[in-house]
């Protein structure tokens, strides 16, 4: 099963084709295929949605080419990115449907072997930085060399690629090998206080692309870190497609928001208030009802995390907000005051839009929504109160809601998520749930649908009635 290189141009060698199987992984099943490369160096592919009769015009896919690193790749080691780049890489392919990683033996330290990269670590425990202990030890910066790559391209029927890499270096290799690279996206994984000289080496004397930040910085520039927490939590509201109408509700664990005065100081802790912080952080807007933005005065800003201020939104029919609320006043974010037709909303700060609803009676959600996104406001958190969520529940516009039960026992006061009834079990909501812990309290993300993954919700439009709600 030999292949001869297809490619026109460049310097190739050929690889051989040695054996073709599958391997499940915790990403999902891929293709793997052998090669021995001309000086008997064996490598692999993993590849995903990519057959030997594939048409000539297929789309591009989406390729890694890693280089092997025994220290970061099989031992997790901190001093590089490459096993979170290794693994990140593979879980991209994985969801993108079609693509591979080639993985790339004999590339081991920039192509200077094993213990050359380890004798090169050791100068640099010493303060020389990566490219200057290679110099040193008599290698060049970088002594890689892709024609192995091009020739298993070749050999699985592709010609053009979307090459997952920081390294324009590589881009330029491939290219001049005759692989059409047709773009090129970052791998972007967390900088970690033990490879921050390395990565930023790279950047700086490698022509790395810069990316700056852990992994919170990642998501909110739009990507993802594999095997990191807030990616697998947070990971899909930042694609494009993902969920779009997030719902939040912190309460007790029987159910309610507040005591029966409207105490609601602290319910759910200090964790939960992040977990809210980074939503805010994820979305153009968040929607409140007018009685909690009278009973709490809140800011609905960025403040535990870094992060943007969402828009604010105030539903507020009867015109109830004082107008010395933080929301009217603080100019922290662009707020839109939602009232009914007969209130006085009188003059306001320059950040406030009041915007009149036509019709003094209750709003119902999808209108809600609709006006919204007319301002260009897709991605909507609605935060409170607990009637606000529940109306926006049972009209069934919310693809992800998070609800955060803490052990408390408030026994009555102002109740929490109330869905519609059913009379028989079968027919109440139980939609697919993820869970976690945050500090004593425990959220559950019911995915409701929206996105596509659960199931819809069967329920006729609700509307939505502000006044009472806390
Ligand atoms: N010589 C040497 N090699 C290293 C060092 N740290 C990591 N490597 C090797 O560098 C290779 C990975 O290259 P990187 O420069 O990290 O990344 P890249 O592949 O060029 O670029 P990306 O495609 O964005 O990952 C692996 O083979 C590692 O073994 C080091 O300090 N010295
Ligand atoms: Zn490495």
């Amino acid at each position: 099963m030999s292949s001869e290189p297809v490619l026109e141009d460049g310097p190739l060698t050929s690889v051989q084709r040695l054996a073709d199987t599958v391997l499940p992984t915790r990403h999902g099943t891929f293709r793997m295929t052998a090669y021995r490369d001309e000086g008997g160096e064996e490598h692999v592919a993993l590849s995903v949605g990519i057959a030997d009769d594939d048409p000539l015009d297929a789309p591009p896919p989406l390729v890694r080419v890693h280089s092997e690193c025994l220290t970061g790749d099989a031992l997790g080691s901190f001093r590089c990115d490459c096993g979170e780049q290794l693994q990140h890489a593979l879980h991209l392919v994985a969801r993108d449907g079609r693509g591979a990683v080639l993985y790339v033996r004999g590339h081991e330290g920039r192509g200077i072997g094993l213990v050359q990269k380890l004798r090169a670590y050791a100068l640099q425990d010493t303060g020389v930085d990566t490219v200057d202990a290679n110099l040193r030890l008599g290698h060049p910066a970088d002594a890689r060399t892709y024609d192995q790559s091009a020739a298993m391209l070749a050999d699985l029927g592709v010609r053009s690629i979307r090459l997952l890499s920081s390294n324009p270096a590589k881009e330029h290799a491939l290219t001049a090998l005759g692989v059409r690279v047709v773009g090129r996206e970052a791998l972007v994984v967390p900088a970690r206080p033990e490879n921050e000289h390395y990565l930023r080496t790279k950047r700086e004397r490698m022509g790395h692309d810069r990316v700056e930040g852990g992994e919170w910085e990642v998501l909110l520039a739009g990507g993802t870190v594999a095997g990191g927490v807030l990616s697998e939590r947070y990971g899909d509201l930042v694609r494009a497609g993902g969920p779009t109408v997030l719902a939040q509700l912190g309460q007790s664990l029987d159910g309610f928001i507040a005591s029966r005065t409207g105490d609601a100081v602290f319910v759910t802790g200090e964790e939960d208030r992040e977990h809210l912080h980074r939503l805010r952080a994820l979305v153009d807007a968040v929607v409140v009802g007018a009685s909690t933005a009278v009973a709490d005065d809140p800011r609905l800003t960025v403040r535990a995390v870094p992060g943007d201020n969402p828009a604010r939104v105030v539903l507020d029919p009867r015109g109830v907000l004082p107008r010395e609320a933080a929301l009217l006043t603080d100019g922290a974010a662009p707020t839109l005051w939602v009232v009914g037709p007969d209130v006085e909303a009188g003059a306001t700060a320059e950040h406030v839009e009041v915007v009149r609803w036509p019709g003094a009676g209750p709003m119902d959600p999808r209108e809600v929504l609709a006006l919204l996104r007319a301002r260009g406001l897709r991605r909507v958190l609605v935060e409170g109160g607990g009637r606000l969520v529940s109306a926006f529940v049972d009209a069934g516009t919310v693809d992800r809601l998070y609800l955060t039960t803490a052990p408390l026992l408030i026994g009555d006061g102002v109740p929490g998520l109330r869905v519609d009834g059913t009379d028989r079990l079968a027919d109440a909501l139980r939609p697919p749930v993820r869970r976690w812990l945050l500090g004593q309290d425990v959220v559950t993300e019911f995915d409701l649908g929206g996105s596509g993954a659960g199931r819809p919700v069967l329920r006729p439009v609700g509307s939505l009635d502000t006044e009472g709600d806390a």
